[in-house]
C-alpha cells in the first residue's frame, strides 16, 4: 500500500542552502527512496518572486515521490501540518564575520517562527535548525514554544561531522564510508571540539583505531581540530558564500538518521537539549554523539573517559 506523504518545511527555500536541498527531498535523499513527500517552502516577500522559480524548477523535474509543492511567504500556511521543519530561513555570515555576528539578525526570527510551528505544525512535529548561529536559535526556538517537545528541536552538527569523516579519510587514504565514530562536541561555532578518539576505520583486517592508522598526534591534536573547526570560513573564503550542497547533505543525514535510524555501531553528531550528560549544563542545545531508533535520538553514555578528562 502506498505510504502518505510525509510533509517537509523548508524556510529561506529561495537561499543557497534551500535550492540544494529541497531536490534531494523530493528525490527521497532525506526520507527515503519509497517515501512521498509534500513540500512546504517559506521565504520572505523580497525573495517571494524567486521561490516562485523554485517552485516551477521542481514541478518541471518531475520528481515521482514529489506529491504537492506549497511556496508561500505566509509563516502559518508554511508551518500548518508539517511532521519535519529544517529551518534554514536567516542571513549566513560574509568573510571575516564570527557565526555570532549574525545573531541579532537571525534569533528574532526564530522566536517570531516559534510560535507558528508550536501551534500549526504536526504534534510530532521534529525540527532541525540550520541557520547560524544554529545553537542558539534552536534554544530560542524550545524557549519560544514550549509545547514542542525538547526532543524534537535539534541543530545541525552533522555538517562537522561529515567534515571531521572527510579529513580522516584523506589523511589515511581510505573511503569516506569506512570511518565512522568521530564526535563532534558542542557547538556549531569555532569552540566546537572535534574528537576522534573512539573514531575507527574499517579495514580489511577489521576495524582500526584512527589514532593508530594516522600515527600522527600531533596532526590529529592540531591540524585536523583547527580545520574542522574553520571549514566554513575556508569555504566563504574560496566561495565568497557559505556552503551550501555540503550542509543540505548533512541536514538530510540528519534527518534520515534521526527518522530511520543509525546503523548498528555506528554514532552521529546531533545538536541536542542537554539531560546534564557528560556535566554539560542542563537544557542547553550541545552537540553529543548520538545513536537513533525508533525516530528517537538518544545521547551515547560511558565511552568517553578522555572527554571527561578534557573538560
Ligand atoms: N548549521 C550549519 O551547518 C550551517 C548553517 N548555515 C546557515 O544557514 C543559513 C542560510 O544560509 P544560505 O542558504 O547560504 O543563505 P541565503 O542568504 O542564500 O538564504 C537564506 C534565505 O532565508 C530567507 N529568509 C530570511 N529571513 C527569513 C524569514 N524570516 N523567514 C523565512 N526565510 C527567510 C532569505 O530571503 C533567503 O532566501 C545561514 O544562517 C547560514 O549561516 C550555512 C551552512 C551550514
Ligand atoms: O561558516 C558558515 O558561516 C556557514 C556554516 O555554518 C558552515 O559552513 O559551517
Amino acid at each position: 500500500m502506498a505510504r502518505d506523504p510525509v510533509r517537509v518545511l523548508v524556510t529561506g527555500a529561495a537561499g543557497q542552502i534551500g535550492y540544494a536541498i529541497v531536490p534531494m527531498v523530493a528525490r527521497g535523499v532525506m526520507l527515503g527512496p519509497d517515501q512521498p513527500v509534500i513540500l512546504h517552502m517559506l521565504d520572505i516577500e523580497p525573495a517571494a518572486e524567486a521561490l516562485k522559480g523554485v517552485k516551477m524548477e521542481l514541478i518541471d523535474a518531475a520528481f515521482p515521490l514529489l506529491k504537492g509543492v506549497l511556496a508561500t511567504t505566509d509563516v502559518v500556511e508554511a508551518c500548518t501540518g508539517v511532521n519535519i521543519a529544517v529551518m534554514v530561513g536567516g542571513f549566513p555570515r560574509k568573510e571575516g564575520m564570527e557565526r555570532k555576528d549574525v545573531m541579532s539578525k537571525n534569533v528574532s526570527i526564530y522566536k517570531a517562527q516559534a510560535s507558528a510551528l508550536e501551534k500549526h505544525a504536526a504534534a510530532d512535529c521534529k525540527v532541525l535548525v540550520v541557520a547560524n548561529p544554529a545553537n542558539t536559535n534552536a534554544l530560542i526556538l524550545k524557549e519560544f514554544a514550549p509545547s514542542i517537545p525538547e526532543k524534537n528541536i535539534t541543530c545541525l552538527t552533522r555538517l562537522d561531522h561529515n567534515r571531521a569523516l572527510g579529513q580522516i579519510s584523506e589523511r589515511v587514504n581510505v573511503q569516506v564510508s569506512d570511518v565512522k565514530n568521530v564526535i563532534i562536541w558542542g557547538n556549531h561555532s569555532s569552540t566546537q571540539y572535534p574528537d576522534v578518539n573512539h573514531a575507527t576505520v574499517n579495514t580489511s583486517s577489521g576495524e582500526k583505531p584512527v589514532r593508530e592508522l594516522v600515527a600522527d598526534d600531533k596532526w590529529l591534536n592540531g591540524d585536523f581540530i583547527t580545520t574542522v573547526q574553520q571549514r566554513g570560513a575556508a569555504i566563504i573564503k574560496a566561495r565568497k558564500l557559505s556552503s551550501a550542497l555540503s550542509a543540505a547533505s548533512s541536514a538530510c543525514d540528519h534527518i534520515r538518521d534521526w527518522v530511520l535510524g543509525t546503523p548498528k555501531g555506528t554514532w552521529v553528531s546531533m545538536g541536542v537539549y542537554s539531560d546534564g550528560s557528560y556535566g554539560i549544563q542542563s537544557g542547553l542545545i550541545y552537540s553529543f554523539p548520538v545513536t537513533c531508533e525508533g525516530g528517537k535520538w538518544s545521547i551515547v553514555q560511558g565511552e568517553f573517559s578522555l572527554f571527561r578528562e578534557i573538560l
